[in-house]
C-alpha cells in the first residue's frame, strides 16, 4: 500500500489522494446517516493521514448541514488541511486528550459521543502498532456503549493492520471503509470482527501482481473446479482413497466420504472399520479390507478424520507416492519426519487445537495469531497448511501468498463439518489441483454449502454435504 500511494502520490496534486479516500468515506458516512442535515457526526482524530481523511469527509457531510465535532488527541499535531477544511465548513473542534495522560476521556467528550448519531474512527490507520495507546484506549471503550453507528477510516484503530492481531484496545465499528485494496487485518480474525462489514474505496492505485494474501473470488475458484470432459472416465478424473472412521468414530467415515463424492473425483475407495455404515449411506463407494497399502490405486489420500489410534494406516498414507492430506488424529498419529521427508503433495488441515499441538503452544496463541501460526506449521512440515476456525487459511510451505476464505459462516462450527471439508479437498486434489488450489477452493465451496445449508438455521454436517452440489452451481454461474 505504502509503496503504492508513494508512487500515485508523486504522480498527483498535492491532496488529491486524500480527496479521494474522504469522497468515498463522506459517501458512505452520508448514506449511512439517511438524512444528513441536522444529524450529529463526532470525528475521533489521531495525528496522522487517518486523521486527515476523517477530517476531510467531516467537512464535507459538515456543507451538507450535519453537526460535526472532531475530537483531537494531538491537538498540536492535528492534519492541518483537514482541521482548516472542517472549521471553514462550520465543524466544532475539542480537545480528547484524557486529564492525565490516561485513564477516562474527559466527561464533553463522553457527552458528545453519547448523542452522536455516528462515529468516524480516524485514531489511527495503517500507520499504527501494538493496540491503541493509553491516550485513545478510552474513545475506544466508550465506543463499546454507544448508540452511535460506527465507521473506521481504513481500519478499525488499534488492529495490526499486517496480520489480523488485536494486541490490546481496538475500536469496534460496524462498517470500515477502507482505500485502495483490503489489508490482512480486514480478513483474518480476531481482527476482522472488529471491521464490521467492509466496504472498498478505489483511490486509483496500481497494486503488485503478487500480494501477501488472496482471497479467492466466484470466478477464480470456477476456473479451478475439475470438470469432466468428452474423454473423461471415472480413473482420469481421479480417485480418492479415504482412510477414516473407527468402530468409535463411523460417522466420520461417511461424512468425508460425502463430502469426497462432491468433490469431483470420479471414484472414492473407503479403507477402515466403517465400511458397512459408509456402504449403507453411499452405495456407490468402493469399500475395501485391509489397510491403504492394500487398497487399489488411488490419485490421492484422505487420512484421518475419526481415525481413533490407528497410527499403522496413518504411516501406510504418508509413504504412498500420491498427494496426502493428513486431518484430525492423522495430526497426531503422523510422523514429522515422514511428513517432510514426502517427495509428493501433503495437506494438513488442522482446527487451533490441533495446529496449537502441533507447534507447542497454547490454542490461543494460535487463534490471536492465525496468519503467522499457519505460516510456521507449512514451514515445520514442508506442507501445505489449511488452518481451520472462524478464519480459514491455507499456506503453502514455500511461504507464496497465503489464501484466506471469504465464504466462512459461523454455521460451520458444527460436529463433523471439518470430515465433510477433509473429502471433499481429497477429491480435489484426486483430481489434480495443487494442494494450494484444492485447500482453499474446498474452503470456498465448504463455507458457500454451509450458508446455504444453514440459511438463518442450524444445520448438520450431512446438511453441508447435501449443500456442495449447489455451491458448485452457484460458483459456476
Ligand atoms: N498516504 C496516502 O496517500 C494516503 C493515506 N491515507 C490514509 O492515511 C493513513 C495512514 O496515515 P499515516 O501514515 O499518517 O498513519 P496513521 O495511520 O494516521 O497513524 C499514524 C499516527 O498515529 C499515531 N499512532 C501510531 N500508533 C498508535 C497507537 N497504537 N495508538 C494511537 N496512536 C498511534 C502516531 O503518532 P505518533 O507516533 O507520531 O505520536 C502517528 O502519527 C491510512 O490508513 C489512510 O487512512 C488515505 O488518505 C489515502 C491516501
Ligand atoms: N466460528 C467459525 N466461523 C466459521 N467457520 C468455522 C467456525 N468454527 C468452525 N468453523 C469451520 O467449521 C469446520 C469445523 O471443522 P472441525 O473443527 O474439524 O470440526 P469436526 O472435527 O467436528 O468436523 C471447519 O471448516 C472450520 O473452519
Ligand atoms: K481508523
Amino acid at each position: 500500500m505504502r509503496t503504492a500511494e508513494r508512487e500515485l502520490m508523486a504522480r498527483l496534486p498535492e491532496g488529491a489522494l486524500m480527496q479521494r479516500a474522504a469522497a468515498g468515506l463522506a459517501a458512505t458516512c452520508a448514506e449511512l446517516l439517511g438524512r444528513v442535515y441536522g444529524s450529529r457526526v463526532v470525528l475521533l482524530i489521531g495525528s496522522g493521514d487517518n486523521g486527515g481523511d476523517a477530517l476531510y469527509a467531516g467537512a464535507r457531510l459538515a456543507r451538507r448541514g450535519a453537526g460535526v465535532t472532531a475530537v483531537l488527541l494531538a491537538p498540536d499535531r492535528t492534519h492541518p488541511g483537514g482541521l482548516a477544511a472542517l472549521r471553514r465548513a462550520g465543524g466544532a473542534v475539542t480537545s480528547g486528550v484524557p486529564a492525565d495522560g490516561a485513564g477516562a476521556a474527559p466527561r464533553a467528550v463522553e457527552e458528545l459521543i453519547g448523542r452522536a448519531d455516528l462515529v468516524v474512527d480516524g485514531i489511527v490507520g495503517i500507520g499504527g502498532k501494538g493496540g491503541l495507546r493509553p491516550d485513545a484506549a478510552p474513545l475506544a471503550a466508550l465506543l463499546r456503549d454507544s448508540r452511535a453507528v460506527v465507521v473506521a477510516v481504513d481500519l478499525p484503530s488499534g488492529v495490526e493492520a499486517d496480520t489480523g492481531e488485536v494486541l490490546g484496545e481496538a475500536v469496534r465499528a460496524d462498517l470500515t471503509v477502507t482505500f485502495g485494496t483490503h489489508k490482512p487485518g480486514l480478513l483474518i480474525d480476531p481482527a476482522r470482527e472488529y471491521a464490521g462489514s467492509v466496504r472498498l474505496v478505489d483511490i486509483g492505485l496500481t497494486l503488485p501482481a503478487e500480494a501477501g494474501l488472496e482471497a479467492l473470488q466466484h470466478a477464480d475458484v470456477a476456473a479451478r473446479l475439475p470438470l469432466p470432459g468428452a474423454a473423461s472416465d471415472k480413473y482420469r478424473r481421479g480417485v480418492v482413497g479415504i482412510a477414516a472412521g473407527s468402530a468409535r468414530y463411523p460417522g466420520a467415515a461417511v461424512l468425508a466420504v460425502s463430502g469426497a463424492l462432491r468433490g469431483g473425483a470420479g471414484a472414492v475407495r473407503y479403507v477402515g472399520p466403517a465400511g458397512d455404515a459408509v456402504i449403507a449411506r453411499f452405495p456407490e463407494t468402493l469399500v475395501s479390507d485391509g489397510g491403504p497399502a492394500r487398497a487399489g490405486r488411488v490419485q490421492a489420500w484422505v487420512v484421518g478424520p475419526g481415525a481413533g489410534d490407528d497410527a499403522s494406516a496413518v504411516a501406510e498414507v504418508l509413504a504412498a507416492d500420491v498427494p496426502v492430506l493428513v486431518d484430525a488424529d492423522g495430526l497426531r498419529l503422523a510422523d514429522r519426519a515422514a511428513v517432510r521427508a514426502r517427495t509428493a503433495p501433503t495437506l494438513m488441515t488442522p482446527h487451533a487445537g490441533e495446529a496449537a499441538a502441533l507447534l507447542g503452544v497454547p490454542r490461543e496463541t494460535v487463534e490471536a495469531s492465525r496468519l503467522s501460526s499457519a505460516r510456521e506449521l507449512a514451514r515445520r512440515y514442508g506442507a501445505t497448511v489449511l488452518l481451520k476456525g472462524a478464519t480459514t487459511l491455507v499456506a503453502d510451505a514455500d511461504g507464496g501468498p497465503v489464501r484466506v476464505n471469504p465464504t466462512g459462516t459461523a454455521w460451520l462450527a458444527t460436529a463433523g463439518s471439518g470430515d465433510v471439508l477433509s473429502g471433499l479437498a481429497g477429491s480435489l486434489l484426486a483430481a489434480g489441483l495443487s494442494p494450494l488450489d484444492a485447500g482453499s477452493v474446498a474452503a470456498y465451496l465448504h463455507g458457500l454449502a454451509g450458508r446455504f445449508a444453514a440459511d438463518g438455521a442450524p444445520a448438520g454436517a450431512h446438511d453441508v454435504a447435501e449443500a456442495l452440489p449447489e455451491a458448485w452451481r452457484d460458483v459456476r454461474v
